[in-house]
This record gives structure tokens, C-alpha cells and sequence, in this order.
């Protein structure tokens, strides 16, 4: 059977994505996971949206309650994360944990269907040899969301569509608009759906953390301002810092225990490799001995050439360090490092350190 459940965000992808495959003669599910208490893409707004997206395409749309996982998934990650002095990237860990797996769950139990779709800009592909699934960066480089879904596993890989990942976003436009869909002129959402809802990190944080007032100090220790709450702080930024000095001063340091921020200039934050854990290794085996490879460390960064090193000794390959070609700087923990050969996508996980 041709059955596919299409994750619907109510935005001008999801709904290219659904139209498309229904064209393609899959029997097309709809399906939207609430997140969020209130308004925001992927709720009130974007269930309205996909609803009727369903009903011009004459095809069945279900919602499942997802706001308790979310929540406790996301949100509790989140807010612990930023109370410990790291900035949690939530959106691979909702890919993974919020999304595909249950969305892959509901469709086989609640409905019998094996093969679950969304409209993420990114390719998998076979290994002819080994058989195994992998994960390609969009055709669209602009748009590739390849970044926030390294650490998907073989199962949900294997029973996963992503229709937009050979073409580029102006080409889904034009569809939508030839598909007549009412989403078609839809502005472009913001990359963090929390921030969406909330406007901005900080007012979402500052809903769940109390301002704590701290010292703002300087390597040395020597304190050089304050600071009211160490997660309104990210390392390797440099605005909004609030401390006048000669030269442009960065966050190198975030200092939960003593409730301090720590500054310095461009060459503190440079740093040399970092350590990787939580390592899911997807389009290849994970390796015994080091690879070459390019690393990006943030969604919207370069990928630059390293070396990976396997750490841990149990074969399993989820602890790694990643040696830079080039010092880099602004390389935070809790963030993702995911690399890359060319457009293959072999592994990544989440920044634990960085070294100098
Ligand atoms: N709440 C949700 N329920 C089900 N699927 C979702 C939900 N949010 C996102 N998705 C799926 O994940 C894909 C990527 O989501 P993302 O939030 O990055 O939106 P996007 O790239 O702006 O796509 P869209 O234009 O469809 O909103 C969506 O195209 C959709 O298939």
C-alpha cells in the first residue's frame, strides 16, 4: 500500500509536501503534533492552516496532543540547559524525540501505515554495500536543514520521505501557487518556533528563569560589570554584553556554580577542538580509527575541514574529539557539531567542551 502520513506544520512546505505526494498517488494522512499552548506556526494557527490544506486535498487530518512531550522533552531541556550555564540546540532533540519517532509510532499503531513524510529540506539516500540509510544536505544549500536531523536512527530513516529535498524553495513556492494551495504566499517562519511564539529567547527564558544578578568578570577574575541572569548570555557573543573596553570583548565563559559571566577578547574564544558526545553516527558505521571530514557547529555556519577522532573504546563511537584544520571561535556547549563529507551527512551530537 502507497500510505504515507505527512507531518503538517500549517507552513508553504509541509503543505508542498503533502500535495506532492498525493499527486504522486500516495495515500496521504495528514498530521499535526500540538506543541505549544498558544498561538505560534505549529499551533492554533497552523492547525487552522493544515486542516484545510487536508480538506482541499480531500484527505484525513488528524492531531495528536504532543504539549506534554514537548514540554518535558524540550521545554524542561531548554530551561535546565540554559540554568547550567550551556545553550541547548532544541531542535534536533525535538527532530529526534518530539517528532519523527512519534509521529513514525502513531502512524504504524494508530493507523497501520509504515512510511511517515515532512517538509525538511534533506536527502536519504542507500549505501549500495552496506545497506545502511543516509542523510544528504539539500539540493537548496540555503534552506538545508540536514544540520538539525543527524541524530535520526536507521529505523526512522528507513520509513521516512522528504519530498522538497531535491529542489529549492522558490520551486516549492511556484508549486504551491500552481497547486492553488491557500498556504502559498505564507511568510517564511523563523528558524526557532519557540522564539516564534515568544518573540524572542530571552522573553522565553525569562517566563521560566528568575533574573539572578551576577559578576560580568574577566579572565583574571577581576569583575567589570554585572549581568541579570547568566542565560540571557551565549558563548562567543559579542553584543549586548553592556561592558565599554578598547577592544570588542566576547563571552569565553559561562560560570553556573559562582553565577558569572566570563569575557575576553577574539583570541580567547579561539579555540583548537572540542569534544563531542552523544554521538549518532548515520550515514556510515562508526569508526575505529580518526576521519577527515567537515564540521559545521551551528546551523548557519560553514562546515569546516577536521579531523574526528573516536574517544571511546567500546566501539560504539559516541564520544569523539573534533580537531579543526583552523582555530574557530564561537564554539558553544550544548550546541551540535554534525559533520559532513561533501554532502553526506556521517555524524554528529551535542558540544560537551572546547579546548584552546
Ligand atoms: N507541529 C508539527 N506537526 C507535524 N509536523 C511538523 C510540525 N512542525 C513541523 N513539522 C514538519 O517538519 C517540517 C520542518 O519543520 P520546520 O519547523 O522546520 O518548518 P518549515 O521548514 O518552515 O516548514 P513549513 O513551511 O512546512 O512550516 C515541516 O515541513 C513539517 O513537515
Amino acid at each position: 500500500m502507497n500510505k504515507v502520513v505527512v507531518g503538517l506544520s500549517g507552513g508553504v512546505d509541509s503543505s508542498v509536501a503533502a500535495a506532492t505526494l498525493h499527486r504522486q498517488g500516495y495515500d496521504v494522512v495528514g498530521l499535526t503534533l500540538w506543541l505549544m499552548r498558544g498561538k505560534g506556526q505549529c499551533c492554533s494557527e497552523g492547525m487552522v492552516d493544515a486542516a484545510r490544506l487536508c480538506d482541499e486535498l480531500g484527505i484525513p487530518y488528524h492531531v495528536v496532543d504532543s504539549r506534554d512531550v514537548f514540554e518535558k522533552q524540550i521545554i524542561n531541556y531548554l530551561v535546565s540547559g540554559y540554568e547550567a550555564g550551556i545553550t541547548p540546540l532544541p531542535c534536533s532533540q525535538c527532530n529526534k524525540a518530539v517528532k519523527f519517532s512519534p509521529m513514525l509510532h502513531y502512524a504504524r499503531e494508530e493507523l497501520g501505515v509504515d512510511r511517515i513524510a515532512t517538509g525538511h529540506y534533506a536527502r536519504i539516500t542507500v549505501d549500495p554495500d552496506t545497506g545502511r540509510y543516509q542523510l544528504r544536505r539539500a539540493v537548496d544549500l540555503s534552506k538545508d536543514q540536514s544540520y538539525f536531523l543527524y541524530d535520526l536512527e536507521q529505523d526512522v530513516l528507513a520509513h521516512t520521505l522528504f519530498p522538497l529535498g531535491e529542489q529549492t524553495k522558490a520551486e516549492t513556492r511556484r508549486m504551491a501557487a500552481e497547486f492553488g494551495l491557500h498556504t502559498a504566499e505564507k511568510p517564511e517562519s523563523q528558524d526557532l518556533c519557540l522564539i516564534e511564539a515568544h518573540g524572542s529567547m530571552r522573553s522565553f527564558l525569562d517566563k521560566y528563569l528568575a533574573p539572578q544578578k551576577g559578576d560580568i568578570v574577566d579572565q583574571s577574575g577581576q569583575v567589570l560589570g554585572q549581568h541579570d541572569g547568566i542565560h540571557h548570555y551565549t558563548i562567543g557573543q559579542r553584543r549586548g554584553i553592556g561592558i565599554a573596553a578598547e577592544r570588542p570583548l566576547y563571552v569565553i565563559g559561562i560560570d553556573a556554580g559562582r553565577n558569572q559571566v566570563i569575557v575576553g577578547d577574539r583570541e580567547a574564544i579561539q579555540t583548537n577542538d572540542c569534544i563531542v558526545q552523544q554521538v549518532n553516527w548515520v550515514s556510515i558505521a562508526p569508526p575505529t580509527a580518526p576521519i577527515r571530514a567537515e564540521v559545521q557547529i551551528r546551523y548557519r555556519a560553514t562546515a569546516v575541514p577536521c579531523t574526528v577522532i573516536p574517544l571511546s573504546e567500546d566501539g560504539q563511537g559516541d564520544r569523539v574529539k573534533v580537531v579543526f584544520d583552523k582555530p574557530q571561535i564561537s564554539v558553544t556547549p550544548g550546541q551540535a557539531a554534525v559533520w559532513y563529507q561533501g554532502d553526506l551527512l556521517l555524524g554528529g551530537g551535542v558540544i560537551e567542551n572546547a579546548h584552546s
